[in-house]
């Protein structure tokens, strides 16, 4: 599938930042759109329904993988997310440039979709700070919060197979590498589409 619009995905341990970063992005360049995913686990803290995630229940999230209305989805610390067609297709079509915040399964299914898409894997610079994050954050019980621990370890062996990897140890220096990767890789793909259309122009290929 080939849109004018690109696509980023940023994958990471839970409690590595990306959330963080992604949010930082976003303020700072406004040509980049998030993708609200689905989830089936429940709403925490502050987090609004079609804000942070459309919060769903088991049998809509089944009537949806049944409808084929997802681009990828995946089973994550005992829950189900996915990021639905909708979400992104139709920004993509129309040049907008979209970033998902998914875990590495889902990251996997969009690269093998769109092999143009951009993949980042986010790691923290120790486990020892991961899982301080995850309890300064306050969001997860201790249960949670070793689950995704004993989860994340899984998680890092898939970094390589990622375009890029950044490490978030200092938030500003990981947000300068984010922001590069995302305007080195626009520019790059710009500069392709163009000749590209020059090209087939040349050589009149409709
Ligand atoms: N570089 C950093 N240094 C210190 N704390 C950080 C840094 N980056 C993020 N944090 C903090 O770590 C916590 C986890 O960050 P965040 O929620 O962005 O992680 P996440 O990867 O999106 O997790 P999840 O997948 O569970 O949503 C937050 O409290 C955030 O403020
Ligand atoms: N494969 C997908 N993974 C997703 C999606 N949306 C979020 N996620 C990942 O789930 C975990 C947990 O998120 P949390 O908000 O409960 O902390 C994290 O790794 C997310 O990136 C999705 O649409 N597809």
């Amino acid at each position: 599938m080939d849109y004018p619009g690109n696509l980023f995905v940023v994958a990471a341990p839970s409690g590595a930042g990306k959330s963080s970063l992604v949010k930082a992005l976003l303020e700072l360049d406004s040509r980049v759109q998030p993708s609200v995913s689905h989830t089936t686990r429940a709403p925490r803290g502050q987090e609004k329904h079609g804000r942070e995630y459309f919060f769903t229940s088991q049998q809509e999230f089944d009537a949806m993988v049944a409808a084929d209305a997802f681009v990828e989805w995946a089973h994550v610390h005992s829950q189900r997310y996915g990021t639905s067609k909708k979400a992104i297709e139709e920004r993509m079509a129309q040049g907008a440039d979209v970033i998902l915040e998914i875990d590495f399964q889902g990251a996997i299914q969009i690269k093998n979709i769109f092999s143009n898409a951009i993949c980042i894997f986010i790691l923290p610079p120790s486990w020892e700070e991961l899982r301080s994050r995850l309890e300064r954050r306050g969001e997860d019980a201790p249960d949670v919060i070793d689950m995704r621990m004993k989860n994340a370890q899984a998680e890092v062996s898939h970094a390589d197979k990622f375009d890029f990897v950044i490490i978030n140890e200092l938030f500003d220096r990981a947000l300068f590498d984010l922001k590069a990767i995302v305007h080195s890789q626009r520019l790059k793909f710009s500069a392709q589409r163009r000749a590209r259309a020059e090209t087939f122009k040349a050589l009149n290929i409709p």
